[in-house]
């Protein structure tokens, strides 16, 4: 832990969370009462969902990102009514609150629920209410963004694009922008190119996991082919000195998740997440959660674990959230905002922190 005043700064900073799934905020006992609420039988053929304690001990053993994944999609599989998306999302509002989280940008997994035949409305009405508390009662302002699952059928993401209720959510403005998520590896981000470029045409927010498990050559054409304005993970970004070059001089911003990719085993350990690389480098990034409920911790335990393992000063503390309200899909009015409080805050904590 770094010493309580530090923690208390890191705290206290206006941080925006650009990564995470709200999906991913589930904690298994949750789970364990909506599965019952909802009459959803669990696998009876994996003891990792024999109780809530026994699944809670499996996430901790994932082996990689498809590991995480098959427990993932189960989990969320307990989610049906609008109430049950909007409790899970007020869940992480509350946390977020708690971490100082000011600003969330949350993604949601659209495919994962109408498959199981729970409509795409109840999805969003439900998030979007919790988003909607979360403004007036906690003062985090949010965005929605529909990710697409990249190991599914590409037309299966073009068909549910197109869908008449997921066009009203994008016109109305209840969601904001596209991602692209779940395996990455052998789905490179080309495939996906007539969605990008469908969802570009209609002014939506661009963004995508990339260089995750995979290479930076997934970073490369997710900027080149998807024209993403921003990239998810990215950690293997340093592998490539001229993308690095590249991404840093377009002011680009990199979500990366440390302790998501220590738990599903990208890096050793926190102090091989490349940090000091993008620093160094100039890379805009943020600091966030991936899915918290998972990975066994918020955003604020994101950064301690960061802290910890670099040691960062107070002037790069103060670099990497503001590149985070810069990066943020907010109005401009918000970011202002945002900026001010981080002012306020530099000038309140820097002399206790020297
Ligand atoms: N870390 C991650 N990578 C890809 N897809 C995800 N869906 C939820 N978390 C994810
Ligand atoms: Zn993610």
């Amino acid at each position: 832990m770094p010493p309580p005043t530090f923690h208390a700064f890191l705290r206290a900073l206006p941080k925006c969370e650009h990564h995470m799934h709200l999906e991913g905020a589930l904690r298994p006992h949750i789970l364990f009462q909506l599965a019952s609420k909802n009459n959803i039988t669990l696998p009876q053929d994996d003891e990792a969902f024999a109780s809530p304690e026994s699944l809670l001990s499996r996430y901790q053993r994932f082996t990689s990102l498809d590991d995480f994944l098959h427990y993932y999609y189960i989990g969320m599989s307990v989610l049906i009514t609008a109430s049950d998306f909007e409790d899970l999302a007020w869940d992480y509002f509350l946390h977020a609150s708690a971490d100082g989280v000011a600003h969330a940008e949350v993604f949601f997994d659209p495919q994962a629920h109408v498959v199981r035949a729970v409509t795409y409305s109840t999805v969003v009405d439900g998030f979007s209410r919790a988003c909607k508390r979360a403004e007036s009662e906690l003062g985090i302002t949010t965005i929605l963004t529909s990710c697409f699952l990249r190991h599914l059928p590409v037309q299966e993401s073009l068909d549910l694009f197109d869908d008449e209720e997921v066009q009203k959510s994008y016109r109305d403005g209840t969601v904001t922008g596209i991602g692209l998520d779940s395996s990455e590896m052998d789905f490179p981000p080309e495939l996906f190119v007539e969605l990008f470029a469908k969802a570009r045409k209609q002014g939506l927010n661009l963004t995508a996991h990339a260089g995750e498990e995979a290479p930076a050559s997934y970073i490369a054409t997710a900027v080149s082919d998807l024209r993403v304005t921003r990239i998810d993970h990215g950690i293997a970004l340093p592998s490539s000195p001229d993308l690095l070059s590249q991404i840093a001089a377009s002011k680009m911003l990199l979500t990366v998740c440390p302790l998501s990719n220590v738990v599903l085993r990208c890096v050793d350990t926190i102090a091989d997440v490349p940090i000091r690389k993008l620093l160094d480098a100039g890379v805009q990034f943020s600091i966030n959660s991936d899915d918290p409920a998972y990975f066994g911790g918020h955003c604020l335990d994101n950064h301690v674990a960061v802290h910890e393992a670099f040691d960062l000063s107070v002037d790069e503390w103060v670099g990497i959230v503001r590149a985070g309200i810069e990066g943020s899909w907010c109005a401009t009015e918000r970011k202002g905002e945002l900026l001010r409080v981080l002012e306020g805050v530099v000038e309140e904590w820097r002399h206790r922190l020297v």
